[in-house]
């Protein structure tokens, strides 16, 4: 069963700039699904209408049969319970002032989740791979990575049923990409996971299912494997191409 359906999306800034033509596209529960496409593809302005920080100017969201609507407080207050996001770039998604222990504990205290939250903080670092001794420090003790783990783990603190994640490893180099790339990749067994990235590599690492993004239209979507086999698309034909080399 879809977990997420996208039909018909369409979205511009102002009347003249289409950014979203005709964009149709489901998440199975349980799926990883990577979206790619190059800069300026619009996969920032999807990923803010899937998480209802804009409102689509035609077509429609639904996520586990109900509408996706940001002006419905009672609705995006159960999404938000539901689905959570990861951002690029780790310096400026955490709060320089707040300890950890807060900014993984803020989905826990704006959604008044019942239980020890600082348990619940425990387990997430835990599972990010980082000691609970960070609780209580700041973000800037952290390294790039490490400061990423801490966004990942305020994403699944309040055990999230889907997880967004907008080039959440982009900003980082290339062994932390992998290792963070394998923290995702774990953490996606117990979730669904929807990956934006303009790094076809890191998607069909991470990705059973891709869509692939130009210019604000869908042009090839599939199993991973079946369109790095066979790009249908030359756009895809030329993503392939500007990938160094395909991880194994
Ligand atoms: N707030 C905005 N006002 C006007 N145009 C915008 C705005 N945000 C994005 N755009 C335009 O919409 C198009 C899609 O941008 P978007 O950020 O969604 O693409 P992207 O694929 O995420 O690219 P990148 O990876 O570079 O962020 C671009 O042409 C961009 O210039």
């Amino acid at each position: 069963m879809s977990m997420l359906e996208i039909a018909n999306l369409r979205f511009g800034y102002g009347r003249e700039k289409t950014v979203l033509e005709d964009v149709s596209f489901s998440v199975r529960a349980g799926a990883n699904l990577g979206i790619v496409g190059e800069s300026g593809s619009g996969k920032t302005t999807l990923l803010r209408l899937l998480l209802g920080l804009s409102r689509p100017q035609g077509g429609t969201i639904s996520f586990d049969g109900e509408t996706v609507d940001a002006a419905d407080r009672g609705f995006m207050r159960r999404y938000r319970r539901k689905v959570q996001a990861v951002f690029q770039d780790p310096y400026s998604s955490l709060d320089p002032r707040q300890k950890v222990r807060d900014i993984i504990g803020e989905p826990l205290a704006s959604l008044s989740i019942p239980g020890d939250h600082r348990q619940m903080v425990a387990a997430a670092l835990d599972e990010v791979g980082l000691d609970e001794s960070a609780m209580e420090r700041l973000p800037h003790q952290f390294s790039g990575g490490q400061r990423q783990r801490i966004a990942i783990a305020r994403a699944i603190v309040a055990r999230p049923k889907m997880v967004l994640a907008d080039e959440a490893v982009s900003a980082l180099d290339l062994s932390t990409r992998i290792r963070i790339v394998e923290l995702f990749k774990a953490l996606s067994e117990s979730l669904t996971l929807v990956f934006v990235s303009h790094d076809l590599g890191v998607v069909a690492a991470l990705c059973e299912e891709i869509v692939i993004l130009e210019a604000g239209r869908i042009v090839e979507q599939g199993r991973t494997s079946e369109i790095l086999r066979a790009p249908a698309h030359p756009y895809t034909q030329r993503l392939l191409a500007s990938v160094p080399r395909m991880p194994a």
